[in-house]
C-alpha cells in the first residue's frame, strides 16, 4: 500500500481520535457535574423536603416532595450511568477506533459515500457518523461482498449499493500498523493473521474477520429455528456469540441479556467463552449445561453427571435404552400418557398429620376425578388443591377439641400467649372459654401449616410412582422392537431406575422425561420470558431433550449449532436429529445453514482429521500452513510416557499451550501421575468446574468439547482404547481441538480408526524405527 495512502488514513484517524477525545472530555465534565448534583441533592435533602406530618394534607405534601427529590436523584443517577457507559465505549474506541473503510455509491445519489466501521458507533453531531457500529445495517456490506454490487438488509427491506473501495486496517494504540485494500469479502490476509495467533484460555471476538456465511447466522432475525451444521472449527461458537451481541443491539430496549439462554456442553466451555460479549461491550447471556438445568429443576434428586454419562456409553444395551429414551416417539408417549391421566391412573399419596393419615390417597383421587371431563390436568389439580385446603380448614374445629391441643394450651408460657395475641392481632380476651378457643385455634393452625404447605406444593401427587407407572405403560405406547429391545430388557431397566430413585438419583435420560411428566401433571406452561435459546454441540442432545426444551421455553427462537461428525454421546443417531427437529418447527420458519470451512486448524491438521470420518459432512481446510501431524507407536506405557514428556517440552519451548487429551478420567489420572514421576508438571482437569490454565493440561475427552489448544497430544491412541467403530467421532473430536500441532501417541498397536488416513497426511514414528 502506497505510503501516501497510509499517511492520509493516519491523518483521518488522528482527526477521528481528536474528536473522540473532545467527546470524552465533555462526557467527563458531564459526569463530574452530575456527581456534584447528586451530592447536592443528598446534602439538601433535609432542607428541600418539607416535613409536615400533623395533618393529612401536610403528609401528602411531604410525600410529594420526597417523591420529587427521589425522581430528581434517579434521573441524575441514570444520566451519570449512561454517560459513564458512553465514556467506557469511547475509551475503548480511542486506541482502535475502526477496522474497515468502505466507499460505495447508492443508486440515485450524486456522490459516493465513505464509511468507517468499528466496534461501536461514534457521532460528533446528530446523525453525523464518524464510525458505524459493526452491527448497523450498512456495516453488512463489509461482510457480505467484495467490490461491485452488494446487497444488504435494512429495516425497509433489501438495498443494493455499488462498492468502490474496501479497505482494512490494523490499528494499535492509535497508530495504523497496516492498511490493505481488498477485493474480497474479508481479506484472507487479515483472517490468516487472526488465525495464526496463539490460543488463549479465553475465546476472543471475531468482529473484524466475520465471514459471509457466518454473517448470515449472526444477522438472522426471521427463523424460529436456525440450525447450523458446521465442521469442527468452522466458527459456530464464535458466530453465535457475535449473534447474541447483534440481537442485543438490534432489539435494544426490548431485549436484554437475561432473556437469552445458551446451553453449552460443559462448565469449562462456559468459562472459556465468557469474555467475548463483555469484549463486545455487552453483558453475558444466561449460560448453563443441560445437566445444570435439570439439577436446578430437580433439587432433591441427583442427576447423572457428564463423566458418569460418558462411562455408561460403553455398554451397548444402555445405549439402546438411551436411544429410545431420547426419541421423539418417547416424547410423544409421555405426552399421550399424561393426557390419559385426565381420566384415570393419576397416582396419589396420603397426606399425613401427626403420624396418621389425614387425607387418604383414595379420597384425594376421588376429589381429583370428581371434576368433569372439560377440566385439564392444570385446573383439575388447582381445583383439587382448593378443595383440600377447604377441607383442611374445616378440620381445624375438630382438631381443636383434641386432647393434645388442650395439653398444648395448658403448657403455654406467658410470652408464648402474648406472642399469639400479637400475631392473631387480637387483644387478650377476658372470657376464658373464648381465650381457650383462640389459643387452641392458633395452635392447630400452626400445626396444620406444614400440611397446608404440602397441599400448595402438590405433595399429594406421587411423581416417583407416577414415573415408574409411566415406564411400565410404555411398551403399550412405544414399539420397543423398533429400538432392538424386548419387554424383559425394558423391565430390567425399570428395575434399575427404581433402584436409582430409591437412592435419590436419576440418569440424564430419565431426568428429562421425569421433568416433562411432572410439568404436564402440574400444568406448567414453561418460561415465557426467554426469547432466544441457543444450544451449542446440539448433536449430543436427544430429540427428546430438544422437544422438552421447546416445551419449556415456548416463546424462544431456537439457534442450534452442531457438528454431526462430533456426536460423542448420540453417535449415528444424531443424523436423525435434523429430520426429527424439522417436525417441531414450522417449515417456512426453519433455516439450515452449513459451514464447511474449518478455521481452527492448519491445513495439514484439517486434511488429516477429515480422513478420520466415514461419510462425514463436508470439510474444507483454511489455507494456513503447518507441520504434518505425528503419530508415535511405542512399546508399552513407559516408552509412550517418555514420548509425551519429550513432545510436551518441545511444545512448551515453542510457547504453545498443550492439551494432552485422554479418553477417560482414569487414564488421564494415570498419565498425570506418570508424568509427575518423570518431573513434568501438568494440570489435570478432573471436573468441568475447574478453570483452564496455561502450560500443559491433561483433560478427558468429554471435557475437551468446544475447546481449542495450540498443541494437542492424543493419549493412548492404541487399538484397545479406541477399537470400536463407535469411537470414530470421539477420535475426530479430540484431534480437531489442535490449532497448530497434533501429536498422536499409542502405547502399542495403533487404533484401526486411523487406517483410512493416507500416509502422506502424517509422519509415522515407530518406536523401533527410532531406537
Ligand atoms: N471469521 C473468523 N475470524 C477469525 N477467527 C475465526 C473466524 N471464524 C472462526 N474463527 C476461529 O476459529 C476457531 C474455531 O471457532 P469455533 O470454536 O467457533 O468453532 P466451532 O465450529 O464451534 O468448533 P467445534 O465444533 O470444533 O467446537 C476459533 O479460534 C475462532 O476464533
Amino acid at each position: 500500500m502506497a505510503d501516501n495512502i497510509k499517511q492520509q488514513e493516519q491523518q483521518h484517524l488522528d482527526g477521528v481520535i481528536y474528536k473522540i477525545k473532545v467527546a470524552e472530555t465533555s462526557l467527563e465534565k458531564k459526569i463530574k457535574s452530575t456527581k456534584k448534583d447528586v451530592k447536592d441533592i443528598y446534602a439538601n435533602f433535609n432542607n428541600d423536603v418539607r416535613l409536615k406530618t400533623s395533618t393529612y394534607s401536610g403528609m401528602m405534601d411531604t410525600a410529594m416532595s420526597i417523591r420529587q427529590q427521589q425522581q430528581m436523584l434517579s434521573e441524575r443517577e441514570n444520566r451519570q450511568e449512561h454517560a459513564a457507559r458512553e465514556l467506557g465505549t469511547l475509551n475503548k474506541l480511542e486506541g482502535n477506533p475502526y477496522f474497515a473503510r468502505i466507499d460505495f455509491h447508492e443508486t440515485g445519489e450524486k456522490r459516493s459515500e465513505t464509511i468507517y466501521i468499528g466496534m461501536a458507533s461514534f457521532t460528533d453531531k446528530p446523525d453525523h457518523y464518524l464510525i458505524y457500529d459493526w452491527r448497523a445495517p450498512i456495516s453488512s456490506i463489509y461482510y457480505n461482498g467484495g467490490i461491485g454490487d452488494v446487497t444488504y438488509m435494512t429495516p425497509d427491506g433489501e438495498q443494493t449499493v455499488n462498492v468502490k473501495l474496501k479497505r482494512q486496517f490494523q490499528i494499535e494504540n492509535s497508530k495504523i500498523k497496516t492498511v490493505f485494500d481488498t477485493e474480497e469479502v474479508v481479506g484472507d490476509q487479515m483472517l490468516l493473521d487472526a488465525l495464526s495467533n496463539r490460543s488463549d484460555t479465553k475465546m476472543k471476538s471475531i468482529v473484524t474477520t466475520i465471514q459471509k456465511e457466518q454473517n448470515q447466522i449472526i444477522r438472522d432475525t426471521n427463523s424460529e429455528l436456525l440450525f447450523v451444521q458446521g465442521a469442527a472449527g468452522s466458527g459456530k461458537t464464535a458466530a453465535v456469540l457475535q449473534r447474541v451481541a447483534y440481537l442485543l443491539y438490534q432489539y435494544r430496549g426490548n431485549l436484554h441479556s437475561g432473556q437469552i439462554i445458551l446451553f453449552s456442553p460443559n462448565q469449562l466451555f462456559n468459562d472459556y467463552i465468557n469474555q467475548v460479549l463483555p469484549e463486545l461491550g455487552e453483558q453475558n447471556m444466561v449460560q448453563m449445561t443441560f445437566y445444570q438445568y435439570s439439577s436446578y429443576r430437580l433439587p432433591s434428586l441427583k442427576v447423572e453427571t457428564l463423566a458418569q454419562r460418558f462411562d455408561e456409553q460403553i455398554e451397548e444395551r444402555a445405549q439402546k435404552i438411551n436411544d429410545i429414551k431420547g426419541s421423539l416417539d418417547y416424547f410423544k408417549a409421555v405426552s399421550a400418557y399424561a393426557n390419559h391421566l385426565n381420566k384415570e391412573d393419576m397416582r396419589f399419596r396420603n397426606l399425613m398429620f401427626n403420624g396418621s393419615v389425614m387425607f387418604p390417597k383414595e379420597k384425594v383421587e376421588e376429589i381429583y376425578y370428581s371434576f368433569n371431563e372439560n377440566y385439564n390436568l392444570r385446573n383439575r389439580l388447582d381445583a383439587t388443591k382448593e378443595k383440600l385446603l377447604k377441607m383442611l380448614n374445616r378440620k381445624i374445629h375438630v382438631e381443636m377439641r383434641k386432647k393434645w391441643v388442650e395439653d398444648a394450651v395448658q403448657t403455654l408460657s406467658r410470652e408464648e400467649i402474648q406472642q399469639m395475641h400479637q400475631k392473631g392481632e387480637q387483644e387478650e380476651i377476658l372470657d376464658s372459654d373464648k381465650e381457650f378457643k383462640f389459643l387452641a385455634r392458633q395452635i392447630v393452625v400452626k400445626a396444620f401449616s406444614k400440611l397446608h404447605r404440602q397441599i400448595i406444593r402438590n405433595h399429594f401427587l406421587s411423581i416417583n410412582n407416577q414415573f415408574v407407572h409411566m415406564l411400565r405403560s410404555c411398551p403399550q405406547i412405544v414399539d420397543l422392537g423398533h429400538y432392538g429391545l424386548d419387554e424383559t430388557q425394558w423391565k430390567e431397566d425399570i428395575k434399575a431406575t427404581i433402584g436409582r430413585l430409591k437412592q435419590g438419583r436419576l440418569s440424564l435420560a430419565d431426568a428429562s422425561a421425569y421433568l416433562y411428566l411432572y410439568d404436564l401433571m402440574t400444568g406448567k406452561r414453561g418460561d415465557k420470558d426467554i426469547r432466544y435459546l441457543f444450544i451449542d454441540e446440539v448433536q449430543d442432545y436427544s430429540a427428546f431433550q430438544l422437544a422438552f426444551l421447546k416445551f419449556s421455553f415456548p416463546r424462544a427462537k431456537f439457534t442450534l449449532l452442531g457438528d454431526l461428525n462430533q456426536a460423542i454421546f448420540t453417535h449415528e443417531n444424531s443424523r436423525k436429529l435434523l429430520d426429527e427437529l424439522s417436525t417441531m418447527f414450522p417449515a417456512d420458519k426453519t433455516r439450515v445453514v452449513q459451514l464447511t470451512k474449518s478455521y481452527r486448524s492448519t491445513e495439514q491438521i484439517t486434511n488429516f482429521t477429515k480422513h478420520l470420518l466415514t461419510n462425514g459432512e463436508e470439510i474444507v481446510p483454511f489455507n494456513r500452513e503447518g507441520e504434518l501431524p505425528h503419530i508415535y507407536v511405542e512399546d508399552g506405557v513407559d516408552a509412550a510416557v517418555e514420548t509425551v514428556k519429550r513432545q510436551a517440552e518441545i511444545n512448551l519451548n515453542d510457547h504453545e499451550t498443550t492439551a494432552i487429551i485422554g479418553k477417560t478420567l482414569k487414564e488421564c489420572e494415570m498419565l498425570t501421575n506418570k508424568l509427575a514421576e518423570t518431573g513434568v508438571r501438568a494440570t489435570l482437569i478432573r471436573t468441568e468446574n475447574q478453570r483452564l490454565v496455561k502450560g500443559i493440561i491433561v483433560v478427558p475427552s468429554y471435557l475437551a468439547k468446544g475447546l481449542e489448544f495450540d498443541s494437542v497430544i492424543m493419549w493412548d491412541a492404541s487399538s484397545d482404547c479406541y477399537g470400536n467403530e463407535r469411537d470414530r467421532q470421539l477420535v475426530y473430536t479430540i484431534c480437531t481441538r489442535a490449532m497448530h500441532r497434533l501429536t498422536i501417541i499409542a502405547t502399542h498397536d495403533l487404533s484401526p480408526l486411523f487406517d483410512r488416513v493416507p500416509e502422506s497426511e502424517y509422519v509415522m514414528e515407530k518406536s523401533t524405527a527410532r531406537s
